[in-house]
Parts: structure tokens; C-alpha cells; sequence
């Protein structure tokens, strides 16, 4: 490993969120912890700290050790090394949940020997003691940062160690693979050696179908993860806001029957069956001399491209017109579902007309007012980020890009392994594709990776996590 020794200092931070609670929590971890709580702490029941068995609490008051002041009445959490989240000594006050109480409590750790935590510096801790391995400690943030139920499933089966038991599992398998070539090495019959590549040459292929069906889970762990990039288009009026209204189930967006009434970018986030959908609602595309108008339609421009999935509002009750086709024209490439809205009112608007102008993709008929079809709408985006898989907590998801990229990588390494093999090329030479392949696996769970890497993830941390 590449990784600097743990430094002995002790962390503390606030480690619940700044704002009015019920209650709130300073944590304080390393070897001065209980020697900074002693300073600090006064047990109403007259306990000693020392005395005091790991993870249980106590309650008491705060005392400022300079002027003797009361500053809160807590209770106190203690967690003995290595029996705590970061595997050393742990203390947790749990004050009430006010800013002035948690900061001058915070302030009287610091006062009594701790230091400031980094973003993420407990978590980090956690994985340099071995408590978790990089992609539990991912898992973490996924799970503060969970936008749905769904969300939250995949990220806590990785928290259990499903992504990386399935890696390590891949691990161990490569270094199988090596140790039979390596013995093969060393006897001097040709014939062994051929053998061994052989078998060799099954098992990156079972290995391979192992990764692909693992890579299988990105793009969903992606999406369960960030969201699906979802832009609703069209031109004025055809019921964009109400769309969006209707789907968050709150009346968000301003509508009302003026063309050009959403200027601005609306985004929000929707929970569709455990989908979250990042959605967006844009200004109605059309020609406009209207500068803020002009700068709303570029932006929706701007945006189709960057979305998974965009989402076009035709109106029923009127002909296809030229801006309709402008909208239609912006998709090329594009995830889409066309839907033809206000369904409800006298139609004018046939979908073989509309279906001449959408390659293939999928036409509905909504109405908003009416909430009919909606319910079709959002079983096809499911469907269609599922794409036949289904979510369960226990399986493993491949959720952020580094983890995809690595994964991706040791199976470019294996995939030339068995081209080495297959050219009848030296062991040695297989052996370093074997090599490397492990060595990208190790970077998923955090086994090979550099220092820089590890900084990386941790600094998108909050404070006190
Ligand atoms: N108050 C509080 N709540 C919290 C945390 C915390 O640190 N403090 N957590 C974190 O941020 C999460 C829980 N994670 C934790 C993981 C391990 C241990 C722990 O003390 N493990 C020991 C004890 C095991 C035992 O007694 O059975 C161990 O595994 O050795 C604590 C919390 C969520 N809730
Ligand atoms: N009859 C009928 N009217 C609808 C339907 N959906 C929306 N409307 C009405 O259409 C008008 C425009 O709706 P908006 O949601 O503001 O349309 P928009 O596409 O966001 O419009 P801009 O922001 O101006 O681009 C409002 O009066 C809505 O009540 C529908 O399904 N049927
Ligand atoms: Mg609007």
C-alpha cells in the first residue's frame, strides 16, 4: 500500500447538520478523546470516565474548564479502540441541537487538545484502521447522499460488502490463475505449461462474464445514485410546468395559460418508484425577440444535450407546427419519449402524423389535467432505467465512474491475457496482464491506490462524517 501511517492527532468536529434539531452531536476520535472528555465532562451520577465501559453513556453536564461555566447538559458516548466506527478511542457528546451549543462545544474540544477534522476524515480513518475498504467508505457518502429508498438499498448492500466481496472474490481468482502458471514455469515439459494456459484461458472467461455482468450495474448504480438527467421540452404553452407539477405531486412551477410564462430553469428532484429523476422544466423553445426569453431557449438547447432522457410536450388540441419540429429536430441521438398532452381536449393532433417526425421513439397521449397516462409514463422510465434488471438490496452495484473505470480496465487486461495466451506467447507475458488486472481490481477496494485518489474521495465528504 501506498498509504502514509494514520497521524495520532485527535480529530473533532460538529457531526450532525448546522441548523436547529432536536439534538446534536460533537465527535471526537483518537488517543486523546477520553482525556480531552475528562476535561470537559462532569457525570451527574459522580462516574469516572476511566471506569467507564465502551459504548455506554453517561449524562452529565459540559463545564467550560476556564471560568467554570455551564455551557450545556448532555450525554456522553464513549467507543474504547479499536471497538468504534474509526477503530480508535471515540467519544460523542450529544448536546442539544442548537449551532451556539454544538460551536462552543466544538471550541472547548479544541481548546482541550483536539484538532479540527478534515471533510471525511473519520471515514478516512475507518479505511486506513481497515474497519472498511474504499468502496464501503464510498458506500457512505451514497448512503447520506441517497435520493430514494431504491437509492438507499443499493448504497447500504455496498456498505455491507457486496460490490467488494464480489471483487475480492475476483481477486483471489487471478492470483489463482497466476500461482498455476508461475508452478508451470518451473517444470521444464513444455506440454505443462501449455496446459496450464489453458486452463488459465477458462477461467478469464468465467472472470470476464463475472465483470461485464458487474459493469452491467453501472449505468442503473449511476442513475440510483445522481439521478436520471431528465429535460422536459417544448414549445410555449403545451403543459411543461404542469408536467412537472404533476410528477413532483406539488404545485412547484408557476402555470398558467400565457406562452412563455417558465423563463427560468426549473430542476428539481422526483422520486418515481425509487427512480430518482433529476427533472427539469425549461423555458418553451420558440423564436423570440424577448432577451431573457432568447437566453431560456438557448439554455434549454444547452441542456438536451447534456440529459439522459428528454421528455417532448406536444399539444393535442393543435397541427404539428414549425416549432413543434424545431423541438423534434433537437433529439438526434437522444433518449426520448414523445407525449402528445391535453389529450382531453378536441384532438387535431394524430400520433402517425407526429410519428413521422420521432425515429421510432416512443409517442404517448397524456393528458396533465386530467392525470391520464402519467402512470404509463413513469412504469416506461423505470423500465427503462432497469433496462430488465431488477434493484435488490443484496446485490452488488457498481455505483460511481472510478469504480466503472476500474473495472472496465482489468477487464481490458484480461481480455489480453487471453490474447496472449491465445498467440502462444511466453507465461511471463500472461502473468503481467493477470498482474495488472488484479492490481485495477485492488484499486476498487482501495487495496492499490495512491494517496491522491484517497484524498479525492474523502474531501467530497462533509465535515464530522
Ligand atoms: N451516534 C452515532 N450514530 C451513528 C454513527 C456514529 O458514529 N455515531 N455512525 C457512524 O458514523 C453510523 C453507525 N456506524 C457505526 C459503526 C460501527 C460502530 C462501532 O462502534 N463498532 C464497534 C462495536 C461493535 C459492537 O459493539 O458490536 C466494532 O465494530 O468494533 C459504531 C457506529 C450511523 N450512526
Ligand atoms: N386542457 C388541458 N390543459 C392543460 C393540460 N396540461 C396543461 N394545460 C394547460 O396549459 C397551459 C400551459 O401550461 P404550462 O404548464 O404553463 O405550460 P408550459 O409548457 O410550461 O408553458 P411555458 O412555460 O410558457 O413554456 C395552462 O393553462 C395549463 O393549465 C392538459 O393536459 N389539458
Ligand atoms: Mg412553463
Amino acid at each position: 500500500m501506498l498509504i502514509g501511517l494514520t497521524s495520532d492527532d485527535t480529530i473533532s468536529a460538529i457531526a450532525t447538520s448546522i441548523g436547529e434539531g432536536g439534538i446534536g452531536i460533537v465527535r471526537v476520535s483518537g488517543s486523546k478523546a477520553l482525556v480531552i472528555a475528562d476535561k470537559l465532562f462532569v457525570s451527574k451520577a459522580g462516574k469516572k470516565l476511566t471506569d467507564v465501559l465502551s459504548h455506554k453513556v453517561l449524562y452529565g453536564d459540559i463545564i467550560d474548564p476556564d471560568s467554570g461555566e455551564k455551557v450545556d447538559e448532555v450525554l456522553l458516548l464513549i467507543m474504547r479502540a479499536p471497538r468504534s466506527y474509526t477503530c480508535e478511542d471515540i467519544i460523542e457528546v450529544h448536546c442539544h441541537g442548537g449551532p451556539v451549543p454544538l460551536q462552543r462545544v466544538l471550541a472547548l474540544t479544541m481548546k482541550a487538545g483536539a484538532r479540527l477534522a478534515e471533510p471525511g476524515e473519520f471515514t478516512k480513518r475507518a479505511f486506513l484502521n481497515g474497519r472498511l475498504d474504499l468502496a464501503q467508505a464510498e458506500a457512505v457518502i451514497d448512503i447520506i447522499r441517497a435520493k430514494t429508498d431504491t437509492s438507499l438499498k443499493a448504497a447500504i448492500g455496498n456498505l455491507s460488502g457486496q460490490l467488494s466481496e464480489q471483487v475480492k472474490d475476483l481477486r483471489y481468482t487471478i492470483l489463482q490463475m497466476i500461482a498455476q502458471l508461475e508452478a508451470a514455469i518451473d517444470f521444464p515439459e513444455e506440454d505443462i505449461e501449455e496446459a496450464a494456459a489453458n486452463d488459465v484461458a477458462k477461467l478469464i472467461q468465467e472472470a470476464d462474464l463475472q465483470l461485464s455482468a458487474l459493469l452491467a450495474t453501472a449505468q442503473t448504480g449511476r442513475i440510483l445514485r445522481e439521478g436520471l438527467a431528465t429535460v422536459i421540452i417544448g414549445k410555449p404553452n403545451v403543459g411543461k410546468s404542469s408536467l412537472l407539477n404533476a410528477l413532483l405531486r406539488e404545485k412547484r412551477a408557476i402555470v398558467t395559460d400565457i406562452p412563455g410564462t417558465t423563463r427560468d430553469i426549473i430542476e428539481e428532484y422526483v422520486n418515481i418508484r425509487g427512480v430518482p429523476l433529476k427533472i427539469i422544466d425549461t423555458a418553451g423553445i420558440r423564436e423570440t425577440a424577448d432577451v431573457v426569453e432568447k437566453m431560456g431557449v438557448e439554455r434549454a438547447r444547452e441542456l438536451v444535450g447534456q440529459a439522459d432522457l428528454i421528455l417532448v410536450l406536444l399539444d393535442s388540441s393543435a397541427p404539428l407546427s414549425s416549432e413543434d419540429k424545431a423541438v423534434l429536430a433537437l433529439l438526434s441521438g437522444k433518449k426520448a419519449i414523445v407525449l402528445i398532452n391535453k389529450s382531453d381536449l378536441p384532438g387535431q393532433l394524430e400520433s402517425e402524423e407526429v410519428e413521422k417526425y420521432t425515429d421510432d421513439r416512443l409517442v404517448l397521449r397524456i393528458s396533465v389535467e386530467l392525470g391520464q397516462g402519467l402512470a404509463e409514463l413513469e412504469q416506461v422510465i423505470v423500465d427503462m432505467v432497469y433496462s430488465g434488471q431488477v434493484c435488490q438490496g443484496e446485490a452488488a452495484f457498481v455505483s460511481n465512474v472510478r469504480q466503472a473505470d476500474a473495472l472496465e480496465q482489468a477487464r481490458g487486461r484480461l481480455t489480453e491475457a487471453l490474447a496472449t495466451i491465445e498467440a502462444g506467447m511466453p507465461t511471463d507475458c500472461i502473468v503481467v496482464d493477470l498482474r495488472a488486472a488484479w492490481e485495477k481490481l485492488g484499486e476498487i477496494t482501495g487495496d492499490t491506490v495512491g494517496e491522491d485518489i484517497i484524498d479525492q474521495i474523502f474531501t467530497q465528504f462533509c465535515i464530522g462524517k
